[in-house]
């Protein structure tokens, strides 16, 4: 039987495709971004993974159990490791960590990160880890088809090192324990009465994900 993850993307499959094909992802794979797009999201995206630690932080608080709580801190600490990427590949912009974290917030930006602080407020330790994976398994899963298209490993590519850190094993594993404790808390508490609702939220994060990617296109504030 497939988990609680694969029935919530199967849900949402056209809002999956929407966000993990989305033009900027192409434009990640083949080399074409324009920097300055690219430029906007990664600072918007610092601004983003902060807010994405503090989510894991409350997963840590609203976890059921010890075990649950380590996993919430585990991912934790890897966003916050995350972030190393960012500092280096836009310290060679002359951005600095300081510049990054004044940066101004983009309104997609907040308007994700605000419905899954809220999602985790409001809901349990399920309503949490379901509006936060989209997150972490959409990029393990985009980090792995543009490895394996013809130039996203290329040297050439500008954004080769951006697509080998989501392709990379230490992101990959992440991602496959985020997925693995969703279906894991899942089989616990789901009900089908509350399904309807998990749905809701994963299919809205996944809006907000290529909300976040369009944001970038059009350098938007
Ligand atoms: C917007 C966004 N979603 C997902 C990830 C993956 O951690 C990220 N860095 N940024």
């Amino acid at each position: 039987m497939s988990g609680l993850f694969e029935r919530l993307k199967g849900d949402a499959a056209a809002a999956w495709s929407a966000y993990v094909e989305h033009d900027f992802v192409r434009g990640l794979g083949d080399g074409t971004l324009p920097e300055a797009a690219f430029r906007h999201y990664l600072v918007q995206d610092y601004l983003f993974l902060i807010e994405f630690a503090r989510a894991y932080a409350l997963g840590v608080s609203k976890a059921p159990t010890l075990a649950d709580m380590r996993k919430s801190a585990g991912a934790m600490t890897g966003i916050l490791g995350e972030m190393s990427l960012h500092i280096r590949l836009c310290a060679g912009w002359g951005i600095d960590a300081a510049a990054l974290e004044a940066a101004p917030p983009a309104r997609a930006m907040l308007a994700y990160t605000s419905f899954v602080l809220e999602a985790g407020r409001r809901g349990d330790y399920l309503d949490l880890i379901v509006a936060l994976s989209p997150c972490v398994v959409g990029y393990a899963e985009i980090g792995t088809r543009l490895a394996a298209r013809p130039h996203g490993r290329d040297p050439a590519n500008p954004y080769a090192p951006w697509i080998a850190e989501y392709a990379g094993e230490a992101y990959q594993a992440l991602a496959a324990e985020a997925r693995a404790e969703l279906d894991r808390i899942g089989a616990v508490y789901l009900t089908e009465a509350r399904y309807p609702r998990l749905a809701a939220l994963f299919a809205q994060a996944t809006r907000l994900e290529a909300d976040f990617w369009q944001m970038g296109l059009d350098q938007a504030d």
